[in-house]
């Protein structure tokens, strides 16, 4: 590989991004040889250096002239006769101030003037103890990537150290932080996140700048990867969460064609617990994400807002009794764990789907199966579940098909008159309860046959929750409460989801206000269609670069670290998604919390103010690059600011956030 020289008089390096580094590496030498030092970034000299850290010597007025040197600041180091090797450098962290060899005798130099009342010192004394040491971590190195023109490579250890008084350390200006901290996320579907923010403190030193080097992301990064917010609440992890999911709107766009209609190669669902995605906030004076974006995002919502279109996150109960009981059932026993035994024998029959009975050969069972449903319609019919009756018709209408025969004398029994045929669900409640009252009372109903009973055990429990035997039973009114989640006129809104996030739309289920167990059941029932859905085409290999990315919030409801839990969906995505291009952001206050197979499957990590000792310890446990920034993460504060490790990242990067903003073009992103 050229040498500096010959690297920077090479026409084909003129764009190279290192070029950075030897120009400010020439000015620099130039500021010492004409005793300029107006500017200079030139901090010391490496007193100590081992593989992974480094000692080095620094002096106030040094540190003065680039504007203090505070924990955690990034610092290269590079060869003093740098000219004869290719341009590289390696980036330090400053981890904390370091004894060095004088410290004992500067020590008593400065207790022996105290004692003896000289406060004032001499020139002389004072440049002696402005020296220190700093104790710095050796993150890695920056140069030429062998493979690809134009980049920079970055590894995480270094190459040869030679001895200390063979380099110089400086502070990166600002384009060489762009290049440390920028060079290696790629450079397709870029946004900025935030700024680099070293300290939280932002007093500058006097005639001095605080540094203003915008921090990039790649959306590439987070496409079927797992990305974790950590922090304490009102730190900031939703806001990032908005510039992520807005980011992914803006640099996957694609035009949709024939054969191809999809709109976006990515499609989304935020699972949005507290409305703060789908509903602009007057109070912050911020449109939502779904505002700006309204004709990339579709909202679904189980309470509507008056001022957010959005459509209902509902179900026809009586288009789809087989979903719909099953929703009953997981409802109602998570509400009672005992429920009384008509009521879990209601739950546990098996209502079969119009699609199952449209498969059934004999017609016989096809009336059977038709009738469960019919029950079962009555019984909604009764708890004052409204029908779309034009639905009801095309499903087949009401009539159960009773024999003749048998309908006279069930009504004769109790002195009425069968109407000559069914036709509204009134009538048809009605019919069932006699026949469940005649079944009951005299001898068992027969079928036409005469060789069975009418009901088998099924219909029995169907009709024993639609007309129970002891009056003190609520019997249907058990459901009504449930009503709000059935609409007349809804779709089947999972296949409507799948259908729009496949399109590459990013859909928001505003779930606020609803009861824990509702959001859970509506998320884990779209988790399960989604990965079947991406499994199919992984299956049928027409994956290509259809991705799908999901955000949850309080994650470790979804992904509890206990580890006795049974495999659900959550575990597959988060061991399986990536092989699916199943890519889940998830946030949650704290890390101990989660489950460790997600944990240790998270590629990107934003982590903001924790104030609890062992939480960070455990993330710096699980990932040993937080290990050094553990004090901060404990100390700091500031909504926003974030330590930010991501793919493309080889150490932690200390980020403000933008607050979100959104933006309606692609003005953010590249
Ligand atoms: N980068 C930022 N700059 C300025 N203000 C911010 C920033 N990020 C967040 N905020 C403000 O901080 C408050 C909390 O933000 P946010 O809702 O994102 O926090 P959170 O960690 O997701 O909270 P919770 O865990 O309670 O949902 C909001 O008022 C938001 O406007």
């Amino acid at each position: 590989m050229m040498n500096m020289q010959a690297f920077c008089s090479s026409a084909a390096m003129q764009e190279h991004p290192l070029r950075r580094l030897s120009d400010f590496l020439v000015e620099e030498k130039r500021k010492v040889t004409s005793g300029d030092y107006e500017g200079s970034r030139f901090v010391g000299y490496v007193l100590e250096i081992g593989y992974t850290t480094a000692t080095i010597i620094t002096s106030d007025a040094f540190k003065k002239a680039v504007g203090g040197i505070p924990r955690n600041s990034l610092l290269i180091m590079v060869p003093a006769e740098y000219e004869k090797y290719p341009p590289h450098f390696s980036l330090l962290r400053v981890l904390e101030t370091a004894d060095e060899p004088l410290k004992q005798e500067k020590q008593q130099t400065y207790f022996e003037l105290h004692k003896k009342s000289m406060p004032e010192l001499d020139v002389f004394t004072q440049s002696e103890l402005q020296w220190g040491a700093l104790k710095t971590a050796v993150l890695g190195m920056y140069y030429p990537h062998p493979d690809r023109p134009n980049a920079v490579e970055l590894s995480g250890d270094l190459n040869n150290i030679v001895s200390a008084h063979k380099y110089l350390v400086y502070a990166p200006s600002d384009e060489l932080l762009d290049l440390i901290i920028n060079a290696t996320v790629p450079q397709e579907n870029r946004c900025d996140i935030g700024t680099l923010r070293l300290t939280e403190c932002r007093l500058p030193l006097p005639g001095q700048t605080m540094h203003t080097v915008p921090v990039a992301i790649s959306t590439n990064d987070f496409k079927g990867t797992r990305t974790a917010m950590f922090g304490k609440t009102r730190t900031g992890k939703s806001n990032i969460v908005k510039i992520i999911a807005e980011s992914v709107i803006l640099t996957t766009r694609r035009t949709p064609t024939e054969e191809d209609p999809r709109t976006h190669t990515v499609g989304q669902v935020i699972f949005d617990i507290n409305g703060e995605y789908a509903n602009d906030n007057p109070q912050d004076d911020s449109a939502s994400l779904a505002t700006a974006h309204a004709d990339d995002c579709q909202i679904y919502a189980i309470t509507p807002k008056a001022n957010t279109p959005s459509r209902p996150l509902r179900l026809d109960f009586y288009a789809h009794p087989d979903l719909s009981h099953h929703i009953l059932n997981t409802f109602i026993r998570e509400q009672e764990r005992h429920p009384s035994d008509y009521v879990s024998s209601f739950l546990s029959v098996e209502i079969p789907s119009f699609e199952q009975i449209e498969g059934m050969e004999n017609p016989g069972d096809q009336i059977r199966a038709r009738r469960k449903i019919l029950m079962y319609w009555a019984i909604l019919h009764r708890a004052g579940f409204t029908p779309n009756m034009e639905t009801i018709r095309e499903l087949g209408g009401v009539n159960p098909r009773f024999a003749r025969r048998t309908r006279t004398a069930v009504y004769q029994s109790v002195d009425q008159t069968p109407p000559p045929s069914i036709s509204t669900l009134e009538e048809l409640a009605h019919e069932f309860e006699l026949f469940a009252q005649q079944d009951r009372e005299g001898d068992r109903l027969r079928s036409t046959s005469g060789d069975h009973n009418l009901f088998d055990s099924d219909d029995e429990a169907l009709l024993g929750f639609l007309a129970p035997r002891s009056r003190s039973a609520s019997g249907p009114r058990k459901i009504q409460r449930y009503r709000i989640y059935h609409d007349p006129n809804a779709t089947n809104f999972v296949t409507e989801i799948i259908r729009l996030v496949v399109q590459g739309q990013t859909v928001i289920l505003d779930l606020s206000n609803a009861h824990p167990e509702v959001m859970n059941y509506f998320s884990r029932w779209l988790s399960e269609e989604i990965f079947a859905h991406q499994v199919d085409l992984f299956s049928s290999n027409a994956l290509n670069d259809h991705y799908i990315q999901l955000y949850f919030e309080e994650a470790h409801n979804l992904f509890p670290a206990d580890e006795q839990k049974i495999v659900d969906i959550y575990s597959r995505i988060a061991k399986e998604g990536a092989k699916y291009h199943l890519g889940m952001v998830y946030s949650t206050q704290s890390p101990s919390t989660i489950s460790r197979d997600l944990l240790a499957q998270t590629e990107n990590f934003f982590v903001t103010h924790i104030s609890s000792r062992p939480e960070v310890t455990k993330l710096a446990n699980l990932n040993v690059a937080y290990e050094d920034l553990i004090e901060d993460i404990l100390q700091t504060k500031t909504q926003g600011y974030v330590r930010m490790l991501t793919r493309s990242h080889r150490f932690v990067i200390p980020v403000q956030a933008n607050k979100f903003t959104p933006q309606p073009s692609s003005r953010r992103c590249a």
